[in-house]
C-alpha cells in the first residue's frame, strides 16, 4: 500500500484567515451567511487562496457490480448497473440533468460492471467483471483494490488538469449498500444491524439478512479495520475503490471535494485511512436515507449541507448541494465590502 501514500498539502490557515477577515468587511451583518461562511474559509484554506474558485465542478461517475448482489441483498438485479451506465452516457439520468443545472463536466467510467458488452459512451477502465460474493470469498484482491485506486486517482487527475475545482465522486452499483454497510462497520466498529439499510428499498426481512450476512462475513474475512486495500479486498466494491482514488487526487491537488450519499462516504472513510489529512479537503453534500450514512459523516467529523431523504447516488445529492458552494466562494469575490459601497458603520 505504500505506494499509494501521498503527500497532501496541508490546509493554509492563513489564506483561510484572509478570507476570514474579508468576509467581515462585506456589506452584511457579521456571519449572517452563516455555514456558507465557514465553507467560504475552508476553500480558501484548501486551495491556498483567499479568493478561491469553485468553478467548475467536475462529476466522476464510477459503476461496478458487486458478486454479493446474488444473495438477494438488493431490489434490482446486478443488469440495471451497466444499462443505468448507459443511461448517464445517453444523458437521461437524474445526475445528468443535475450536471447540466450547475454546468458540470461529467465522466461516467466502468471500473467493473458484470456485463461483458460495454457501452461505448462510457470510459472502459475495467478491472474485473464484478466483485466476488464476499459472504464465499474475497470481494477482490489486494492488487484489483490497489489498481482501481489508481484508476480513480487518474480519472480525477485529468479532470482537474482540465480545469474541474470541485470534485464530485458518484457511483453506480447494484448492491453496493451492503459493500458499504460492511466497509462503514468495520471502519467506526459500529453493530452491522446499526449501519445496514433498505438501499433501493428491500423488505424489512431481507434488511436483516443483509445485516446478518455483513457480520457473518467481517467474521469470515475478518480485515485489518485500520488497512483500505485490505478492507476493500475483504468486502469493498471496484466502484468505492475507484471514488477513495479520486478523492485522493483532488486533496492532492488542492481541489474540494463534495461528497455525495453513503458510498461516497464510505469511500471518503476509506482515502482518510489512507492518509488522515485529508479530512480538511472534505464537504458533506447532504445525509441520505441510509443509516450508515449518519454514522459515516460523524466519524468524518462532517456536518451535511442537506437533508432531503435522497437514496439515489450518482453523485445527486452531491450535485444538488453544489449551487450552496458556488454561492460561498463567489460571494468573497464578488459582494461589495462597506467601505467600497460607502456604508460607514463606525
Ligand atoms: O447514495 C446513497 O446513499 C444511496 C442509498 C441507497 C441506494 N443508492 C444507490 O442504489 C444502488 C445500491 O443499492 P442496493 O440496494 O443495490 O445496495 C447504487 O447504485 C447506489 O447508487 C445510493
Ligand atoms: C434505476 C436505478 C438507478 C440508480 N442510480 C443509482 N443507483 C440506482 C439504482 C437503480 C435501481
Amino acid at each position: 500500500m505504500n505506494h499509494l501514500l501521498t503527500e497532501i498539502p496541508p490546509l493554509d490557515k492563513a489564506s483561510g484567515k484572509k478570507a476570514e477577515d474579508h468576509l467581515n468587511q462585506l456589506t452584511k451583518p457579521p456571519g449572517s451567511l452563516g455555514r456558507m461562511e465557514d465553507i467560504a474559509v475552508k476553500i480558501a484554506e484548501i486551495t491556498g487562496n483567499p479568493f478561491p474558485a469553485a468553478e467548475p465542478p467536475g462529476i466522476l461517475v464510477f459503476a461496478a457490480d458487486h458478486g454479493i448482489a446474488e444473495e438477494g441483498i438488493s431490489a434490482f438485479p446486478s443488469e440495471v448497473t451497466a444499462l443505468m451506465a448507459a443511461n448517464f452516457a445517453a444523458g437521461g439520468a437524474a445526475i445528468n440533468v443535475f450536471a447540466r443545472m450547475i454546468d458540470a463536466r461529467l465522466k461516467v467510467a466502468d471500473i467493473g460492471i458484470k456485463e461483458e458488452k460495454q457501452d461505448p459512451g462510457v470510459e472502459n477502465c475495467r478491472i474485473r467483471n464484478g466483485t466476488g460474493n464476499f459472504l464465499k470469498e474475497k470481494a477482490m484482491t489486494a492488487e484489483e483494490a490497489e489498481s482501481a485506486i489508481l484508476t480513480g486517482k487518474r480519472l480525477a487527475a485529468e479532470l482537474i488538469d482540465a480545469g474541474v475545482r470541485c470534485l464530485i465522486p458518484g457511483e453506480m452499483g447494484i448492491g453496493n449498500t451492503t459493500s458499504a454497510a460492511a466497509l462503514t462497520a468495520a471502519i467506526t466498529g459500529k453493530d452491522p444491524g446499526e449501519v445496514t439499510g433498505k438501499g433501493t428499498g428491500i423488505t424489512a426481512e431481507a434488511q436483516e439478512k443483509k445485516a446478518n450476512l455483513i457480520r457473518k462475513a467481517l467474521t469470515m474475512h475478518n480485515p485489518d479495520r485500520s488497512n483500505a486495500v485490505e478492507l476493500l479486498s475483504a468486502a469493498g466494491g471496484l466502484e468505492i475503490a475507484g471514488m477513495c482514488g479520486a478523492i485522493i487526487a483532488a486533496a492532492e491537488h488542492r481541489v474540494p471535494v463534495l461528497l455525495d450519499g453513503f458510498i461516497c462516504t464510505a469511500a471518503a472513510c476509506l482515502a482518510v485511512l489512507i492518509n488522515p489529512d485529508i479530512k480538511g479537503y472534505l464537504i458533506a453534500g447532504h445525509q441520505s436515507e441510509e443509516p450508515g450514512h449518519k454514522t459515516a459523516l460523524e466519524w468524518l467529523g462532517l456536518k451535511p449541507l442537506l437533508q432531503l431523504q435522497l437514496r439515489l447516488g450518482e453523485g445527486s445529492g452531491a450535485a444538488i448541494a453544489y449551487p450552496i458552494i458556488k454561492g460561498s466562494v463567489r460571494m468573497l469575490s464578488e459582494m461589495a465590502t462597506f467601505e467600497k459601497a460607502g456604508i460607514n458603520v463606525t
